[in-house]
């Protein structure tokens, strides 16, 4: 059987980083993509960015919330963090605000690590009505937002551990504007079994990412059965963007060899 083309993006935090950011734009349509995402744009103009997407024909797919830097308690993203509400809005605005200018479909609110001494309810608790907020501000400016599960081995402490809690907190605010990102490499470490585990939330998932556990390079490095996956993806008729999230084993191009069997 022939498989159907999927629409893979580059992740221009994970890929292409051999460029100065600004010149992976062109780098990643001459490899291919027809789509981009990436953390963090908040260090450029929109403007600046909305350039570079169309001098280079690109789609902007997604940007997450803001995060604090690394080591920080908010490197995770501030959406669990019962002191930091405030902050946590000024960042939905903000991403709000470039996701608009640069046409992105979805905003990924980055869901934050539980800060010691703070139960695991209240920290749920306040994740929950921040969503609830964030899905409203989302509502009006026609963004699609995004949560995401991550795996205790990189994120312990993350606030969401599995795809269905991810799914449920979907669910409970509003399911038409807030929807699921699977990653699969959170989910095989975690969880496992992934076309079950996938199938289970799949009327809530939005976006997928890939990589391959336990090195988080580039799927065919790893543990992940992708000729599976993939078969089941085209079997169900998936036809959402897949974010190309890992760090490649070489180079970036070097490592781009497992794509062509799933895009001609
Ligand atoms: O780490 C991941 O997985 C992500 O999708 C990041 O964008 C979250 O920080
Ligand atoms: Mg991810």
């Amino acid at each position: 059987m022939t498989e159907p083309a999927f629409r893979f993006d580059a992740n221009l935090k994970w890929l292409f980083t051999e460029l100065p950011f600004e010149e992976r734009f062109d780098a990643a349509a001459a490899a291919g993509f027809e789509g981009v995402e990436y953390a963090s744009p908040y260090d450029h103009e929109p403007a600046v960015l909305s350039k570079l997407l169309t001098d280079a024909g690109l789609t902007q797919v997604l940007i997450n919330t803001p995060m604090g830097p690394p080591g920080s308690a908010t490197r995770s993203g501030l959406a669990c963090l019962p002191d930091a509400v405030a902050e946590f809005r000024d960042g939905v605005e903000r991403g709000l605000e470039y996701a608009t200018a640069l046409n992105a479909a979805f905003l990924h609110v980055v869901g934050g690590l539980r800060p010691e001494g703070v139960s695991r309810d209240r920290a749920f608790a306040r994740y929950v009505a921040n969503i609830g907020w964030a899905a409203e501000r989302a509502r009006s400016a026609g963004v699609r937002l995004l949560l995401e599960a991550q795996n205790k081995r990189d994120a312990p402490r993350f606030i969401l551990d599995t795809q269905e809690q991810a799914a449920a907190v979907a669910e409970a605010v509003g399911a038409e504007t807030v929807g699921v990102l699977f990653d699969f490499y959170h989910a095989q470490i975690d969880e496992g079994d992934l076309i079950t585990t996938l199938d289970r939330v799949r009327p809530w998932v939005s976006h997928l990412q890939i990589a391959d556990p336990p090195s988080r390079h580039e799927p065919g490095t790893g543990e992940i059965g992708w000729p599976a996956i993939f078969a089941h993806l085209a079997a169900t008729g998936y036809d959402g963007w897949i974010g190309c999230e890992y760090a490649p084993a070489t180079t970036t191009v070097a490592g781009l060899g497992w794509m062509k069997e799933y895009t001609s």
